[in-house]
């Protein structure tokens, strides 16, 4: 078991609803609908704590509607470090149409006083003492600069703390330049990066090694479907998911991360943890939430999943994302 901090900026109430598909302008009787708090490094903890690890979560977190985030960290053990913050978590709405189609609709939040970072550092400064990795999720809210993220990832670093990254936009340019240990991407967002759309496995390769030879250890590159491409110290893998019925992605990108930390902490073969993570995250698309390692198809999904050296015979690099 290890200990791990994660830390997210800027949470959310996620409200997800299953739907028919959406007949836009007009009354839809909506599925399934839940509605949890969450945000990346949230989520993350959520995974790591069902995965029997020690998980801290801190971040901002908004003083007006906080409760509900209280009671989730109370509920699923998750020891809460959050610095309070004036003003409201922002509601993010996912509606997940049946056929797979997700729309996120990710709202305003708080507005962050000027001197967050400061206090954020001075939480980190007691808890990263405390912890074995910090994983750092999600988007920056409203007056939160890079820079200040870039700080973040610097003092856990110096403090000898492997930072997993998972973020987007300006947070990933400033987060990359400072060094983190791990960052995963999707291929949206290493697209954004790199400023142009990567549309195969040759040109994700390409730009991951520009990622990698910066000084980042692993980039994890979640590719929907389409699997995840992970280059470390150790080689190149790409893992393809196993046959599932889709309900909604939101999520699974947090869940592979989870599932990543979890196996490379535990030190488990390369092959072992690209798996197990994938499986866990294909789990996730299953159903609305979290992916559930305890779910009953798990091992099944573990067992169909694939994991293949990168390129390997065969492949050349020109596959279609
Ligand atoms: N349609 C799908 N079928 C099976 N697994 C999926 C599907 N979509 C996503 N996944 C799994 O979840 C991972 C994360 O999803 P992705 O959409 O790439 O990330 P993010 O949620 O961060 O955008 C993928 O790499 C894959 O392992
Ligand atoms: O901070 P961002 O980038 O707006 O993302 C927040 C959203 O991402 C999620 O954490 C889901 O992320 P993934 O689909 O990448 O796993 C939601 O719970 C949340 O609403």
């Amino acid at each position: 078991m290890a200990r791990i901090l994660t830390i997210t900026l800027n949470p959310a109430l996620d409200l997800s609803v299953e739907t028919a598909p959406l007949a836009l302008g007009e009354v839809n009787r909506t599925g399934h609908t839940l509605m949890e708090p969450a945000g990346k490094g949230i989520n993350v903890a959520r995974v790591l704590a069902r995965l029997g690890h020690s998980v801290t979560v801190a971040g901002l977190l908004g003083d007006a509607n906080a409760a509900p985030f209280e009671r989730l960290f109370e509920a699923e053990g998750l020891q809460d470090s959050f610095v309070r913050v004036p003003g409201q978590n922002r509601n993010n709405i996912k509606i997940a149409e049946a056929g797979g189609r997700v729309t996120d609709l990710n709202g305003p939040g708080f507005r962050v006083p000027d001197d967050a970072v400061q206090r954020l550092q001075l939480r980190l400064k007691s808890l990263l003492p405390e912890c074995d990795a910090v994983v750092i999720g999600g988007s920056l809210p409203d007056g939160f600069p890079p820079s200040g993220l870039a700080n973040l990832v610097e003092q856990a670093s110096q403090a000898d703390k492997p930072v997993w990254l998972d973020t987007s936009g300006a947070g990933l340019k400033a987060g990359i330049k400072a060094g983190p240990y791990a960052i995963k991407p999707n291929t949206d967002e290493l697209s954004d990066w790199a400023g142009t759309p990567l549309k195969d496995l040759a040109s994700v390769a390409a730009t991951v090694d520009g990622i990698r030879a910066g000084g980042v250890s692993h980039v994890v590159v979640s590719m929907g479907a389409d699997g995840v491409f992970w280059s470390s110290p150790a080689g190149i893998l790409r893992s393809r998911v196993p046959p599932v019925s889709l309900v909604s992605t939101v999520c699974a990108g947090d869940t592979l991360l989870a599932g990543m930390l979890h196996g490379v902490l535990g030190g488990q073969s390369e092959d072992t943890v690209l798996a197990f993570a994938t499986a866990l995250s294909a789990e996730c698309v299953q159903h609305i939430g979290v992916g559930d390692p305890e779910a009953p198809d798990f091992p099944s999904l573990l067992q169909q999943t694939r994991v293949q050296p990168w390129p390997g015979q065969n492949n050349t690099g020109e596959i279609r994302l």
